[in-house]
């Protein structure tokens, strides 16, 4: 069942996006907590709190400009409640009431906040995941600062980053062979294209919020979650 989800282009993922918010009548606010709390709970399903060997369980969490980043945010703070200790960096903060609330949520879980991106070593040895937030599917072109610093120190990091909805920097539908290559990817709503390039070894579905007509209307074959779960392995 699981192999007959259908891998969505780029445009096709903003449309589905945008009818959820127009025709279904979501809520930004509603699909980011159901994602983020997806991607904590792939990410505690992965890298078990108890299975970790640098302690405190700390977690690095870097959150783009985007919606993306809204996700990163929500996924911290169920993370803090599953008993990691996530670090948040947030370059690049939009001026909108929905991103200053979930920072001032995740300040108040006493969620800690970056200034600047730890060196590559640093994050190998205080780190135990890094999340990647920073783009999702709407990320197009060259990277721009302070984001392709960031993204270049990914490449040089060896603990396991776990990126939601799509590697970062990674073209929506043709992956990229020079990217950061993350060992988790969360696929929100449904895969992309570029899933057929990912090589991680955790591959889950989240964002258990599409309507039938929705899965339907673009032919999704959004496979069955299992009882009350959030998220469902692909591979
Ligand atoms: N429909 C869905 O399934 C849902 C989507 N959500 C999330 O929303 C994401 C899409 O969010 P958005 O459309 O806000 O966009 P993104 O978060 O993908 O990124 C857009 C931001 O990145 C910047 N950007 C784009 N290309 C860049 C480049 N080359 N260099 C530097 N900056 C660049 C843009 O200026 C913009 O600020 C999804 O991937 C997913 O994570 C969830 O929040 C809710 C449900
Ligand atoms: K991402």
């Amino acid at each position: 069942m699981a192999q007959s989800v259908r891998y969505l282009g780029q445009e096709e993922a903003q449309r589905i996006d945008e009818e959820l918010f127009s025709e279904y009548s979501f809520s930004v606010d509603q699909l980011m907590e159901l994602a983020g709390l997806s991607c904590a709970t792939a990410v505690t399903k992965a890298y078990p709190v108890q299975s970790l060997l640098k302690l405190p369980p700390r977690v690095l969490v870097i959150c783009g400009p985007g919606n993306n980043g809204g996700d990163g945010l929500v996924c911290a703070r169920h993370l803090k409640l599953f008993g990691y200790e996530p670090a948040v960096l947030y370059p690049k903060r939009p001026n909108k009431q929905l991103f200053q609330n979930l920072t001032t949520q995740c300040e108040k879980m006493e969620i800690s906040f970056l200034s600047e991106m730890p060196e590559a070593d640093e994050v190998d040895e205080v780190y135990n995941v890094v999340i990647d937030a920073i783009f999702g599917f709407s990320f197009k072109g060259a990277v721009r600062e302070p984001f392709a610093t960031i993204l270049s120190s990914l490449k040089k990091i060896s603990v396991p980053i776990a990126s939601i909805d799509i590697p970062s920097g990674w073209d929506v539908e043709n992956g990229a062979s020079d990217g950061i290559q993350p060992d988790l990817l969360v696929s929100l709503t449904a895969p992309k294209k570029f899933a057929s390039h990912f090589q991680g070894r955790y591959h889950y579905l989240g964002g258990r919020f599409v309507p039938p007509a929705l899965d339907r209307k673009y032919g999704l074959n959004l496979p069955q979650y299992p009882g009350t779960e959030c998220v469902l392995r692909l591979n």
